[in-house]
Parts: C-alpha cells; sequence; structure tokens
C-alpha cells in the first residue's frame, strides 16, 4: 500500500425493489445504506457478511454497473473490472471475442487486446472452445474463462466474487496460485469470501457488511 486512494465510497446506499401485487405498492429491499470507506492502491480488501449481506451488490456498484440510489462512488482515475461466476459475457459470442470486447472495455487498442488474447488462452485451457460461443460452455468453462480474462487483463482494481470456488481442482490450484501473485503485487484487490482462511492469508483489511446493520462509517 502507498496510501494513495483509487476509490471512495460515500455515504451508498442500494435498494432494490420488491415486485407488488395488483393491488400492493411496490417494496423495497435495502441491500445497505450510509456506507462509507476509501480504497487505498495496492491493498486487499475482503468483503463478508452473511449470504444476502449485499456483498455482490457492493462490488457491482464498485465495478459501475450498478448505480446506487444513495450516495456516490468517487473513482480517482482507475480501470476496475469484476471477476464474477456470472461475468458478463455475451453467450451468443465466442471466447475469444468476449475476450476482446472485455479488453476494450478496460480501454485496451485493438493490437493490445490481441496481445493478450493468447495468454487468456493458454491460461483458461479452453482450447478450441475459445472459438466457440459461450452459451455451449459449462458453468466451469465460463468460469475458466471469466477468471482468466480478469487476471490478464491487469485492472487497476480487481474485484473478485468467490471465484476461487469453482472449476476443477486443478485448475483451482492454478488460479488460486495465479491470484496469491497479484494479491501480494501492486494490484488492488477487493475480494468477496465466506471462507475465514482464505480471508486470513489473504487480506489486509475486512469489511464486514452484516455487522454493519444501519449506518456504515469505516
Ligand atoms: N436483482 C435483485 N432484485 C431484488 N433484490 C435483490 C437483487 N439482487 C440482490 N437482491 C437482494 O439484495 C440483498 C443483497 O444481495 P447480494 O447478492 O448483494 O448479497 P451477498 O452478500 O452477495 O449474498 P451471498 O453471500 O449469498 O452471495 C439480498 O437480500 C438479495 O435478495
Amino acid at each position: 500500500m502507498n496510501g494513495q486512494i483509487v476509490l471512495s465510497a460515500r455515504n451508498l446506499g442500494v435498494r432494490y425493489k420488491r415486485r407488488g401485487g395488483l393491488f400492493r405498492p411496490p417494496r423495497y429491499h435495502q441491500a445497505f445504506r450510509g456506507l462509507t470507506f476509501d480504497l487505498y492502491q495496492g491493498e486487499t480488501l475482503a468483503l463478508t457478511g452473511r449470504n444476502g449481506a449485499g456483498k455482490s451488490t457492493l462490488l457491482k456498484v464498485l465495478a459501475g454497473i450498478l448505480r446506487p440510489d444513495e450516495g456516490r462512488l468517487i473513482n480517482h482515475g482507475v480501470t476496475v473490472s469484476l471477476l464474477s461466476l456470472q461475468a458478463g459475457f455475451d453467450p451468443e459470442l465466442p471466447g475469444t471475442d468476449n475476450a476482446l470486447l472485455s479488453a476494450m472495455l478496460l480501454g485496451y487498442t485493438r493490437a493490445q487486446a490481441r496481445a493478450s488474447l493468447s495468454r487468456i488462452a493458454a491460461f483458461s485451457e479452453l482450447g478450441t472452445f475459445m472459438d466457440e460461443p459461450v452459451k455451449t460452455y459449462s458453468s466451469g468453462m465460463r468460469a475458466r474463462l471469466g477468471f482468466s480474462v480478469a487476471m490478464f487483463l491487469s485492472p487497476d482494481v480487481l474485484l473478485i466474487d468467490e471465484a476461487l470456488a469453482v472449476g476443477d481442482r486443478s485448475f483451482r490450484e492454478k488460479a488460486e496460485r495465479e491470484m496469491n501473485k497479484k494479491i501480494h503485487s501492486l494490484q488492488t484487490v477487493v475480494l468477496v469470501s465466506h471462507s475465514e482462511s482464505q480471508i486470513e492469508k489473504l487480506a489486509d483489511r475486512v469489511i464486514d457488511l452484516q455487522s454493519l446493520g444501519g449506518r456504515h462509517v469505516l
């Protein structure tokens, strides 16, 4: 860590609309509110809390995929990429195109994106499946592609949603080694995990969403 702030959350709040009935107005579910913290360059921050505490929702806000209903997220000029099992791939496009699109969304030029493609393909071990539409992949294969894309595109901030729990054993071990390298480098990581041992091993700091209840200022 070098004390430089990369993302600032100020009073963040997200609520989801719950469908009402024909004669019932919609209700709202507050995932979290009043969440304030800074993310520092090079740190590994773990988000914990029981199922439904709002961890994945917060990652989506940090990634810029979901706009908060309250407060604001300030991005101090960094690229952010979310590695999740439901990574935002287009199911109709092959793995290669999805990898190229992800790279270009992160600001890579077409040539840079092409250059990183071979490393992504090699790490994923998807072989000729890289040329098949993602909709034909198993969930483990999608996870391999998602992991490889996020790892080799080197965004400034890498958001990881329980990614290591998937894939077969040998891929999981390889992925964990690669992630350890990232975490011990200058890479900034926000990690969601239910594994206490993983958190103890990897995290510099923990935000427990569950224990925060109403107002969260960290
Ligand atoms: N699209 C949605 N529409 C309505 N409610 C939602 C939606 N997504 C999440 N929620 C609700 O928001 C709350 C937080 O969900 P979120 O997925 O962020 O939790 P989480 O801490 O990541 O849970 P888990 O540990 O199970 O992955 C939950 O109560 C969930 O039901």
